[in-house]
């Protein structure tokens, strides 16, 4: 399997080398040359298989077979708090939540997320190589993929954080990380200005190859590849390929349903994509009126998406807009310096054939926490209501199609919003218990690509010394 770049300008590179590269050196986003495409009778002989073994067989599928993937895969999940991994949950008639939070942060990013920092080691001890990994977070990226890289030996990683805008758990889950190879930025920004930064220092090519850098966002292909395995694994638990499902997944930088998306690529029939918004809502904007235009970033119940630019639209406009790597180049390029995506109305039209955008306001998602815990019994964090409630109101008009929410956080994360929604104030687990009373370290630094970039190199330049 070979990768190439959105933009059309970098070279073809194996998974491997994707993995390691993140974001390709034009500046694009690395996708398969070519998108494997499974017939009904391949789909089947996946119907039985543990998690764990049906992640390997299609991480395989895009190029991670040369790794030992099946170990990889069985030791990634594990420690996984729920037997089944990505357990359905029935909420109503048609509607189940598709809980992706048993990991050890308790959010969907673990689901890919373990699976790297294993992939990492491998490679990296293969070649005798060493890395740094910047990642930017809304609150969710960040503690998982510290979780999978501390104390890793060839792995230095750089976190950098919305200051005062992720919940008090999820900070802590990043910041009261003391390992060596770990360091805490706090930026005063919002997500978008950070992601900005990790990409600026991906574009600053002496800086990248002097820290060897590497990604741990969804930019990088492997994330996206990680995380096709649970829409499979639903959709087969619900007869595909012999019946379609729907699914609604609460969207912020487009990685979780851009996975689900690859997976209808690769043939699972998949009917309908509906994506949720807090207020932040450009994705619903675009889908309504092509309308793509950046705001600046609100606060929300749902930290997590927070975010205007969401970085992986361009896999999708890559493929509307017939793989032309120039044209998607030019339109990137406008909507940085304009704040505006000019979408061609054909490319639109095809999106929202299968793509739905839906919004829910704080308020909103505070009736919808209250309506599933007093309806069904089930205590939703803000992000997994605002696909709840997004499933709702745009769910498929064929009654024979359920529709499956990523629920993407434990509810133990945000419970400040669960408690005035319901109540009732989620407990963390036992493992977590003492999150409040440990030491947190992180430094705090202006939005300024010198002084991030200082801060790296202070930080890998220790580490290896
Ligand atoms: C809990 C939670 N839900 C939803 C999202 C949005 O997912 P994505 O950014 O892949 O669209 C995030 C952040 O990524 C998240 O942490
Ligand atoms: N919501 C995310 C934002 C980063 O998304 P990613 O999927 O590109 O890593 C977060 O929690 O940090």
């Amino acid at each position: 399997m070979r990768y190439i770049s959105t933009r059309g300008q970098a070279a073809p590179r194996d998974f491997e080398a994707v993995l390691l590269a993140g974001l390709a050196e034009d500046g694009g986003l690395f996708v398969p040359a070519e998108w494997p495409v499974l017939t009904p009778a391949e789909w089947r002989a996946m119907r039985g298989l543990s998690y764990p073994a049906l992640a390997a067989r299609i991480l395989t599928l895009f190029g991670a077979g040369d790794m030992p993937i099946g170990r990889i895969c069985e030791e990634a999940y594990a420690g996984f708090g729920h037997p089944a991994v990505v357990p359905l949950v029935q909420l109503d008639r048609r509607s189940f939540a598709l809980e992706l939070f048993h990991g050890p942060t308790l959010a969907f990013k673990d689901m890919a997320m373990q699976v790297l920092g294993r992939m990492f080691d491998h490679v990296l001890d293969k070649r005798g190589e060493r890395v740094t990994i910047v990642g930017a977070t809304s609150g969710d990226t960040g503690s998982a993929a510290i979780e999978a890289c501390r104390d890793r030996a060839a792995v230095d990683i750089v976190i950098l954080h919305p200051e005062g805008r992720t919940s008090d758990v999820q900070r802590r889950q990043m910041t009261t990380v003391l390992a060596p190879n770990v360091k805490n930025i706090a930026v005063h920004g919002d997500f978008d200005a950070c992601q900005d930064l990790v990409k600026a220092m991906f574009n600053d090519a002496p800086f990248r190859s002097e820290m060897h850098l590497s990604a741990v966002n969804s930019i990088n292909w492997a994330r996206i590849a990680a995380q096709i395995p649970y829409y499979v694994s639903a959709a087969l638990a619900f007869g595909a390929p012999d019946r379609e499902v729907a699914f609604s997944v609460p969207t912020g930088n487009f990685g979780n349903v851009l996975a689900a998306w690859a997976a209808r690529r690769m043939g699972l029939p998949i009917s309908h994509l509906i994506i949720g918004s807090n207020r932040n809502d450009i994705l619903a904007r675009f889908l309504a009126a092509n309308d793509m235009s950046a705001q600046p970033v609100e606060p929300s119940l749902s930290p997590s998406m927070d975010i205007q630019v969401s970085s992986n639209f361009e896999r999708l406009l890559f493929e509307l807009l017939g793989r032309d790597g120039a044209a998607t180049a030019g339109t990137m390029t406008r909507f940085r310096a304009e704040g505006r995506m000019p979408v061609p109305d054909s490319a639109w039209r095809e999106a929202t054939r299968l793509f739905s955008g839906f919004t829910l306001d704080d308020a909103g998602t505070l009736t919808e926490i209250r309506h599933l815990w007093t309806s069904t019994g089930y205590l939703a964090d803000p992000h997994t209501a605002v696909g709840t409630a997004a499933a709702r109101a745009l769910a498929p008009a064929d009654p024979a199609i359920p529709v499956i929410v990523a629920a993407t956080a434990h509810p133990a994360k945000f419970p400040d919003a669960v408690e005035r929604a319901t109540g009732i104030r989620p407990p963390l687990p036992a493992r977590l218990g003492d999150l409040y009373d440990r030491e947190e370290r992180f430094s705090v630094l202006p939005n300024d690509l010198g002084a991030i970039e200082a801060a790296v190199r202070a930080h890998a330049r220790r580490n290896a010394a």
